[in-house]
């Protein structure tokens, strides 16, 4: 498959010279760039793109969760999803814009609107979750970071993110399996802290986001055996009618190619899957309304 080289990146995005486009968001103080595609542009600069990235949006602030973002973050995806689906409804769409677990559903909602949906295109980066869990288990075990992979599975925000420690091959004590499961959860709150005020991760977060586009950008091409975990609609968490949700996921020149099944897990994990099914759902819930009722 030859790959059209267009790969859009959303942030840069004219909200201030578009209104009514954008959401209103004069009352948040934010330090973004604002450049970019006017609302008649952004026709123009997604059009024909195989892969594009959305990362637009407001990013937290101390003591928010990512489910605080919703009001604000909801429309600019909805309208990102909406001009998309207008000009380049076939191409992978790679939503980075928190809440994830939300927003991927806004997204599908706006192109099953308009007819083109096609769930297997459709990506939440959760990348960033498994990033982490290699660091801080590496930390823990003396290991490289390269030698050892994290399968983290769920969603995207705090109990949704539930990392199989026991699918690595490395053992730990109760102790550090409590530790290092509460900070894989909850990593994104100490950088959101540590910057006070001033944003959320950014520089893990685009280490995260190109390690995702390369992996997708490779299967696209061709290449065979690219597993990433990411928040897909699934089948893996349907019977507890939860519809999108990370495992696992090969990509190939269709983006889906197999979604792995979640895998062998112990007790602990098993109460953790628990606590994150009804969260998940409701943030997805919350996502298909706002489509729904805007
Ligand atoms: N999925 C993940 O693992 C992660 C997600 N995030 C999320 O990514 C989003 C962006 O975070 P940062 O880049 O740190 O924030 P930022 O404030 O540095 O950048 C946000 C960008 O969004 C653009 N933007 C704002 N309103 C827009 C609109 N109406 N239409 C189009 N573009 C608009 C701004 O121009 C700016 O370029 C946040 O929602 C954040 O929570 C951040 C880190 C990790
Ligand atoms: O925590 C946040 O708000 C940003 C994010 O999703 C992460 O760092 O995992």
């Amino acid at each position: 498959m030859k790959l059209n080289p267009h790969v859009t990146e959303l942030s840069l995005y004219d909200i201030v010279n578009t209104p009514g486009v954008g959401a209103d968001l004069s009352h948040i103080n934010t330090n973004s760039t604002v450049v970019g595609y006017k609302k008649d542009q952004l026709h123009e600069a997604l059009k024909d793109a195989d892969v594009v990235i959305i990362p637009a949006g407001v990013p937290r602030k101390p003591g928010m969760t990512r489910d605080d973002l919703f009001n604000t973050n909801a429309g600019i995806v909805k309208t990102l999803a909406e001009a998309s689906a207008k000009a380049c409804p076939n191409a992978n769409f790679l939503i980075i814009s928190n809440p994830v677990n939300s927003t991927v559903p806004i997204f599908a909602e706006v192109l099953k609107k308009h007819g083109v949906f096609n769930p297997k295109r459709l990506f939440g980066v959760t990348t960033l979750d498994v990033l982490r869990a290699s660091t801080f288990v590496s930390a823990v075990k003396g290991k490289r970071t390269e030698e050892v992979n994290v399968h983290v599975i769920g969603g995207h925000s705090g109990v949704t993110i539930v990392p199989l420690l026991s699918q690595t091959g490395l053992t730990f004590t109760k102790e550090q399996t409590d530790a290092l499961t509460h900070r894989i959860q909850f990593g994104g709150d100490e950088v959101v802290k540590a910057k006070d005020g001033t944003g959320s991760a950014t520089l893990s977060m685009a280490q995260a986001g190109a390690r995702f586009a390369d992996s997708l950008l490779k299967a696209l091409n061709g290449e065979k055996g690219i597993v990433e975990p990411t928040f897909v609609y699934s089948p893996v968490a349907t019977k507890d009618g939860v519809e999108y949700f990370s495992t696992n996921v090969e990509l190939g020149p269709e983006g889906v190619a197999k979604i792995h099944q979640i895998g062998k897990v112990n007790a602990f994990e098993e109460e953790l899957i628990k606590a994150a099914l009804p969260e998940l759902k409701k943030n997805i819930q919350k996502g298909v309304d706002f489509v729904a009722k805007n």
